[in-house]
């Protein structure tokens, strides 16, 4: 399979074969969005690097599409500039941008058959017939729907026709592919293939910029490379994805990226050591744990995910805290409990169980690993 150049959206760029698999970054500065008096977005400065897969999450109604549409030229900024490359889009129409774009619900035309939709762009542009059929036959293939060519899109399920809505937006060569919510109309076996078949277009076209829009974070985190969380608006943390899963900058971002348990401690002592761990108090347990510049006396949260508390100590889980147990609920590959600790209910997902569990209303200990451990500040909103 041959692997398309990313170049500009003009057909006709003689230079491509030259930056054949070089991508363009994205580039926010200062950009704020506003309909009437009602501020969407604030002034928002973010770099996608070229060939990164930024992963933009948060609540609905916080800003993702928005500022996917201002990269795209559907809304145009109250202020700031876009910059994709060297070239500063801001006033450029959207056809001009060099992005392909992907959303929710396809798009794709009715009338006409796979190849023609894929085409479409490219004819719009005037490419000659012969560079059209090369770039169909690509785009299909780089999404594995060759095959599916002389069909109409009723004639294709749901996951399929949106392969051939990423097919339609490669078609043109895009510097960046902007996905908004590409999966969310499907269903959860297919949305799952789809992850994966959207890292495996990345792994193909490794110079492709994209920025994916997504309330799912489990799409942002298989999928990602940075993940931005919009909040409100602003940018809440931004950061490459694994930093920002084990060491969240605030609650926000632990509660958003998977689930958390935030206990809230007071730090007895500051950062010590090369792994500088931190120790905290959680009535008579201290508990060590990656710290971020806490000082003695402190009051912060311990965050700890569910999956890294053991029902069993050892030399690794020296992290101890002792609960109630709540409630046991079994769902075949995990068992999930939840405890009491100091008022603060404590999720643990267990993937084996003790021969006996303790019955609910017992005290049971808790052990965790203080690599596995993180003080997280408690948000402070503007
Ligand atoms: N055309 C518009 N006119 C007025 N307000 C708008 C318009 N489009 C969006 N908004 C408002 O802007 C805010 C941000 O919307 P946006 O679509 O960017 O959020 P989102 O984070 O993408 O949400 P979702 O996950 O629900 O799609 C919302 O309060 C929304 O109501």
């Amino acid at each position: 399979m041959s692997v398309p150049a990313f170049t500009g959206s003009n057909v006709m760029d003689v230079d491509a074969a030259k930056i054949r698999g070089a991508g363009s970054n994205v580039h926010f500065d200062k950009v704020s969005v506003a309909y009437g008096a009602h501020v969407v977005l604030h002034p928002l400065t973010l770099d996608i690097a070229p060939g990164e897969i930024l992963a933009m999450i948060g609540p609905s109604g916080s800003g993702k599409t928005t500022a996917l549409r201002a990269v795209a030229g559907f809304v145009r900024p109250a202020s700031g500039r876009i910059r994709i490359g060297a070239t500063d889009v801001t006033d450029l129409p959207p056809y001009e941008r060099g992005l392909g774009m992907v959303v929710q619900n396809y798009a794709l035309f009715p009338h006409m058959r796979v190849e023609d939709n894929v085409a479409f762009g490219l004819r719009a542009q005037g490419a000659d017939k012969a560079l059209i059929g090369e770039r169909v036959k690509d785009s299909l293939a780089t999404v594995g729907m060759l095959g599916f060519a002389k069909r109409y899109p009723r004639e294709l399920s749901g996951g399929q026709q949106q392969r051939v809505a990423i097919a339609r937006a490669l078609a043109v060569r895009p510097r960046v592919l902007l996905l908004d919510e590409p999966l969310s109309a499907l269903d959860a076996q297919i949305r799952r293939n789809m992850v994966e078949e959207i890292a495996k277009l990345h792994r193909d076209l490794p110079g492709l910029t994209i920025l994916y829009v997504t309330h799912d974070q489990t799409e942002a985190l298989t999928l990602a490379d940075k993940i931005a969380i919009m909040r409100d608006g602003r940018v809440s943390s931004h950061g490459p994805t694994a930093e920002l899963y084990r060491r969240p900058p605030n609650r926000f971002t632990a509660e958003f990226l998977g689930r958390a348990n935030l206990l809230p401690v007071t730090v007895a002592e500051g950062a010590a050591g090369p792994k500088g761990l931190a120790k905290a108090r959680l009535g008579n347990a201290v508990l060590a744990g990656a710290a971020r510049g806490e000082k003695p006396g402190d009051k912060t949260l311990l965050c700890i995910r569910p999956q890294h508390l053991s029902l069993t100590g050892d030399e690794e889980h020296t992290n101890r805290i002792v609960g109630t147990l709540k409630e046991v609920h079994w769902q075949g590959e995990l068992t999930h409990l939840v405890l009491d600790v100091d008022g603060t209910p404590v999720r643990v997902s267990a993937t084996r169980l003790p021969v006996s569990l303790p019955e609910p209303g017992s005290a049971m200990p808790l052990f965790f690993a203080p690599g596995d451990t993180s003080l997280v500040p408690e948000d402070v909103r503007g």
